[in-house]
């Protein structure tokens, strides 16, 4: 019923008021650039499985200015939300754009940033790094991989060495994009096949070459399955450690690539400072 006396106007105001408040307040901790990100595609079954926990405002708690306390920062539990996404994932003719003009296809566009690839990322990031396909992440950057995101390295290690096995090997020239599953940080991890082998055993740089192109474009046609959870993707310069190709190699190698328009066009490129 709407309020009819003053007083019961002043209430309904408050109450009004407060409500707004805290709506407002909360909104912005997740209206990022990345809108999107949280936004779920299937609303019933995302909160079915992960419940959100939006904190109350503690009735009657007052800072000395008067103002509300500032709002508890949200608790989210979005573990497993998406599967991993690999080669089973794209479809027959997937490269097949029809009718393209091969002149109006973009190419991508490499920012290159100078730091520690793991400093400050954003959620929604795609980490991107070259792996073997023996499922080993046992040393230079992969190794830094296998420590922060322990449980992503299990998944991978599995669908390497379970699902597949010596005899009937991941293929190179694909990619398997992990999706977040270490703790709130969301970060996704996009593994390119550049080679079979490991140290010694490592292909030769022309294949690793040829892979890199292959599994890059697979990569972006991953992650435009899951465009809306995804805010960048940064790599670091894949094969030019224990791989041993220089960087220019691939980097020529990439820009060759021509875009599909549902692909992301940008890729950060991060290495060490010296
Ligand atoms: N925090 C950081 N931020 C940004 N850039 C960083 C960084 N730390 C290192 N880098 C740079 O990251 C580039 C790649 O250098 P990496 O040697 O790691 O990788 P890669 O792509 O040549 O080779 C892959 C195989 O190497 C492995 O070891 P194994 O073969 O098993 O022995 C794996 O398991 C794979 O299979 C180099 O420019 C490093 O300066």
């Amino acid at each position: 019923l709407p309020p009819r006396s003053p007083a019961q106007r002043l209430r309904y105001t408050t109450c009004h008021y407060r409500h707004e408040q805290r709506t407002t307040v909360m909104s912005p901790q997740r209206d990022t650039s990345i809108r999107s990100y949280f936004k779920p595609t299937g609303a019933g079954d995302i909160k079915a499985k992960n419940p959100v926990t939006v904190p109350e405002a503690i009735p009657g708690k007052r800072t000395t200015s008067g103002t509300p306390p500032p709002p508890k920062k949200f608790k989210t539990t979005t573990e497993n939300k998406h599967q991993h996404l690999d080669y089973t994932h794209v479809t027959s003719g997937w490269l097949d754009v029809p009718g393209r003009q091969d002149a109006d296809q973009k190419s991508l566009q490499l920012t290159y940033h100078k730091g520690d690839m793991f400093a400050d990322v954003p959620p929604g990031t795609v980490l991107v790094h070259a792996c073997n396909t023996q499922g080993h992440w046992g040393a230079g950057i992969a190794k830094a991989f296998k420590q922060q995101y322990p449980k992503a390295y299990t998944d991978h290690h599995n669908f390497c060495a379970k699902d597949h096995t010596k005899s009937n090997p991941v293929s190179t020239g694909t990619t398997q994009l992990l999706a977040p599953r270490d703790g709130d940080k969301q970060h996704w991890i996009g593994c390119v096949f550049t080679s079979a082998g490991y140290g010694k055993g490592k292909d030769k740089p022309d294949q690793i070459i040829r892979n890199t192109v292959n599994s890059m474009q697979m990569l972006l046609e991953l992650v435009s399955q899951v465009d809306g959870e995804i805010s960048e993707i940064r790599m670091c310069k894949i094969n030019s450690g224990k791989f041993g190709v220089p960087w220019e190699k691939t980097e020529a190698a990439i820009h060759v690539i021509k875009l599909k328009p549902e692909w992301r066009t940008k890729i950060g490129v991060w290495e060490p400072e010296e």
